[in-house]
């Protein structure tokens, strides 16, 4: 069955979970759908699971997190994966906690064959992934993780990632997909430019802000820190154990390639162009994500306003979650989970406010936010088989 008919079929039918369990906060975007239960297995999910579904970097962080992803998920079995030079082997052998699942060796890109494929995740390196997506077969929808496709001018990804587009008629095409802010767009894309990490932790918490007026689309300053995970699986020399234990380090200082995503993000959510200053941190973790965020407050504006319109926007949602009053949010408090908690903050000093905002880098901040727009692009609840409680301690 093609994937046009997937989705058809289930905007009507929608789905349980495996474990029969529906969250609450779907029903308000199912009114009306008749739900039937979907029995699965993770040990044949190839043959009962509907849409096929292509990993291309499975051997890499984010590729080996959505195949973690998706033993829970009812719909989406994998049917190809890839690796560059682990290409042969199979997923057990690089990932052993990933040994449960019946999963087809990992192929090279090139050997790799799409016909028994619906859809793919693209977990691949920037720039390498514009040369493979145009080489696709037309009929697959995709989400992309890199960040080929995520900035609209061209221009402007040349200036920052110090190359040449090679595919700029399909970012024409290309929806950015923060997933609570473009929803309406990601139903019908083909194509889905998954947010940077960093761009994720910072947007969700200043877009309704911003769009509502109440801080000021100006002096924005952003400190954020990302686990080593974010710098994926490849060995560096500044990831070593010794470079990165025992200590923080400031990175992209002045200059980050997420500033162009974020400033995009926050322009149009202004109307106006917003710029930021942006500076990342590496942390001595292994994932998670903090963003913490300094904003004038819009005249006559209170923190007050801030809370009640984060709420507003995000009561319904299933990830995005505003913490409640006074309580900090922590990279603890996501951990292997899809959310992102958020907090607003009174300054010492008067008309500023401080928001923090966390996510895990893997999962809301690429894999589970990928899936989670997989569902939207397929008609899935969105959150289907991604109510994974974080970790902790
Ligand atoms: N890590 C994170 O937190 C986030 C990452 N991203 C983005 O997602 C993408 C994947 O990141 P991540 O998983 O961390 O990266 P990794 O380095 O961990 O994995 C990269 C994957 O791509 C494969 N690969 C590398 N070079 C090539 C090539 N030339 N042709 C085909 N396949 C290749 C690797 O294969 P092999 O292992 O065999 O070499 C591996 O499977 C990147 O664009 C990254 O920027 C986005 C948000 C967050
Ligand atoms: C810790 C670390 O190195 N993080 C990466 C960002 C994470 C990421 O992969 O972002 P993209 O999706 O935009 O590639 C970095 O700073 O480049």
């Amino acid at each position: 069955m093609s994937s046009a008919t997937f989705s058809s079929n289930f905007l009507q039918t929608g789905c349980l979970r495996k474990d029969g369990f529906n969250n609450p906060k779907d029903k308000k975007r199912n009114v009306g759908k008749v739900f039937v239960k979907c029995s699965v297995n993770t040990k044949t999910q190839k043959a009962e699971k509907e849409v096929r579904l292509g990993v291309l970097g499975a051997s890499g962080y984010t590729g080996s997190e959505i195949v973690r992803l998706l033993a829970n998920h009812p719909h989406f079995g994998i049917t190809l994966m890839t690796a560059d030079r682990k290409a042969g082997q199979s997923i057990a052998s690089v990932f052993p906690h990933l040994v449960s699942q019946n999963l087809p060796k990992m192929v090279a890109v090139k050997d790799a064959d799409f016909s028994d494929v619906d859809a793919v995740f693209c977990c691949l390196p920037h720039g390498t992934t514009q040369e493979i997506i145009k080489g696709l077969p037309k009929s697959l929808k995709i989400v992309d993780l890199s960040a080929d496709f995520r900035l609209r001018d061209i221009s402007e990804y040349e200036e920052w990632y110090g190359q040449a587009h090679r595919a700029p008629e399909l970012q024409k095409e290309a929806v950015y997909g923060l997933t609570e802010i473009s929803r309406e767009e990601v139903k019908n894309a083909r194509l889905v430019a998954n947010p940077g990490c960093y761009p994720t932790s910072v947007q969700l918490p200043l877009v309704p802000l911003i769009k509502a007026n109440l801080v000021q689309p100006k002096n924005i300053i952003i400190d954020s820190k990302s686990g080593v995970s974010g710098a994926g699986r490849g060995a560096k020399e500044a990831n070593l154990y010794t470079e990165i234990a025992e200590g923080i380090y400031s990175y992209g200082v002045t200059r980050h390639r997420h500033v162009p995503e974020i400033e995009q993000g926050l322009s149009d959510a202004a109307n106006s162009k917003v710029t930021v200053s942006f500076t990342p941190h590496l942390m001595p973790m292994s994932r998670g994500m903090q963003s913490t965020i300094y904003v004038e407050l819009a005249p006559g504006v209170e923190i007050k306003d801030l809370r009640q319109q984060l709420k507003l926007s995000y009561e319904d949602e299933d990830f995005v979650v505003l913490l409640d009053e006074g309580i900090v949010p922590r990279t603890h408090n996501t951990r292997g989970s899809n959310y992102c908690f958020i907090n607003v903050f009174p300054d010492r000093i008067p008309g500023r406010a401080i928001i923090i905002s966390v996510i895990d880098n893997l999962v809301k901040g690429a894999s589970g936010q990928a899936l989670q727009n997989l569902n939207v692009m397929m008609g899935f609840p969105e959150s289907t088989g991604l109510l994974y409680q974080p970790l902790f301690p």
